[in-house]
């Protein structure tokens, strides 16, 4: 029989205006010192979409109006039998002042001015995709150190 590995829910969210993205600098716990969508774990009593509503008003004070699914991706983690399933979403109508939290120091970035050294080593591949509004669908294994990109699959839907 096909043993099919653990997935855990996430969400990544990322507001755009005009020519410019918010990120934020992940102040603690996963993927921390790193500029990040922001984003998190999926709630049992929640959808994914409103897990990525809740997680931007949480970790940024901007309160989505709407968003937009665009990319869904896979990270794997070598000694980590527990596969990321990451539903990431752009944002275009919110509300509210950014604000800075116990988890993130939002930044708003030229999206052609990406920091991809401070992220994580998959964005710049994905990042395209998001940028020309085609929706993707990606796969990343990572060694232990979660830096170093071991195989990758990535494809426009
Ligand atoms: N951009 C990006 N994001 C993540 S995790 C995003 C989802 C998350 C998970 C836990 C806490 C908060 C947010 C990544 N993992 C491996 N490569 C990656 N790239």
């Amino acid at each position: 029989e096909h043993q099919r590995l653990p997935h855990r829910l996430y969400t990544l969210i990322f507001p755009l205006d005009k020519t410019r993205v918010l990120l934020g600098m992940k102040k603690r716990g996963f993927g921390s010192n790193k500029f990040n969508g922001f984003g998190g774990k999926v709630e049992p009593n929640e959808s994914i979409e409103q897990g990525a509503i809740r997680e931007l008003r949480e970790e940024s004070g901007l309160c989505a109006q709407s968003v937009d699914k665009c990319g869904l991706l896979f990270f794997y983690f070598e000694d980590d039998p527990v596969v990321m399933e990451v539903h990431v979403f752009v944002t275009r109508e919110y509300v509210g002042d950014v604000q800075e939290t116990e988890e993130m120091r939002p930044q708003w970035f030229d999206i052609h001015d990406m920091p991809f050294k401070q992220m994580w080593a998959d964005d710049p591949r994905w990042w395209p995709y998001l940028l020309k509004g085609q929706n993707f669908a990606g796969q990343f294994w990572f060694k232990a150190d979660q830096v170093t990109i071991t195989h990758e699959k990535l494809r426009a839907l």
